[in-house]
């Protein structure tokens, strides 16, 4: 488990041999056993084998320099890729064992996802994008409790007074966070984040940023967020660290400061922490 208070720590833990590695063992919200990724047959290691136990209520940061291997990570721990070894467990639900329409419907119900393009559908109203997982889902759109539901999630963003509005009549932000309502809508076990600030402004970033920390410390979300920047790391409870397919250092509570220079090792070409 990660620990909430505690020294900084840059040390993770190698598995034996192949060069995997983990914050903690356990369960929790997501736990990543072994988790790896190659294409070509084996001629392409994105990941290497990792371990990574995210307990619930925790705001993680994955960071690295370009092609270490984030994204395959997020991917693979969202069943939107399948690894080529090790296991997923979304609250401790193997995700590789689901059929295809079991994995859809796990990726629709415990699964909140958020980008940085927002995918926000023009010609629905920023209710009803709000509401897309749970019509999805089979929820009856006519009962009002959809709406409800909808209308609460607008409203812990900040945009309870927008529900009518299409989303290009709000700006970048405003329709991140409508991204974002729509990924916490389903009350999911996780919600992955890649790089939801990467076209935002500074300030604006700060708030949609602000948001998913409240999201994790209000209503005891867990956050799984691939970003490059140190800034946004610096909200997360974890940050962990990709380097040539491998979880080579982490940071508890990090600072930009401290990220910053686990970066800049990184760029030098230091994988080891
Ligand atoms: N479909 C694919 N076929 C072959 N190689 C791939 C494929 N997808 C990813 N890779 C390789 O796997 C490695 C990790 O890629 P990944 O996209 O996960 O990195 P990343 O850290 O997310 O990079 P970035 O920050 O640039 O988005 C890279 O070397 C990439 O070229």
């Amino acid at each position: 488990m990660f620990r909430r208070r505690g020294p900084a720590r840059l040390a993770t833990t190698g598995r034996a041999g192949s060069g995997g590695s983990a914050l903690a063992p356990g369960g929790g919200a997501l736990a990543l056993d072994g988790v790896g990724r190659t294409y070509r047959g084996g001629a392409v290691v994105a990941l290497h084998p990792t371990d990574l136990a995210v307990p619930r209520g925790r705001f993680v940061a994955v960071m690295g320099p370009s092609g270490s291997g984030k994204s395959t990570l997020l991917q693979c721990a969202a069943g939107l890729d399948r690894p080529t070894s090790g296991s997923v467990r979304v609250e401790g639900v193997e995700i590789g064992s689901l059929k295809e329409a079991a994995l859809t419907r796990l990726r629709r119900e415990r699964i909140g996802f958020v980008f940085q393009a927002h995918n926000l559908v023009p010609s629905l109203s920023v209710a009803e994008n709000v509401a897309l997982p749970l019509m999805l889902g089979g929820a009856d759109g006519t009962d009002g409790a959809t709406a409800r539901r909808a209308a609460v999630a607008l409203a812990s963003v900040g945009l309870g007074d927008r529900a009518d509005d299409r989303p290009t009549e709000l700006s970048g932000g405003q329709q991140q966070r409508v991204a974002i309502a729509r990924a916490l809508v389903t009350d999911p076990a996780v919600v992955f984040a890649d790089e939801p600030t990467g076209a935002l402004d500074p300030a604006t970033a700060h708030d949609v940023l602000a948001l998913l920390r409240q999201a994790v410390d209000q209503d005891g979300h867990t956050v799984v967020m691939v970003t490059h920047d140190p800034a946004a790391a610096a909200w997360c409870d974890e940050a962990v660290f990709l380097a040539q397919g491998r979880v080579v250092a982490a940071l508890h509570r990090p600072d930009a400061e401290r990220v910053h220079a686990v970066m800049r090792r990184l760029g030098r070409g230091a994988v080891a922490a």
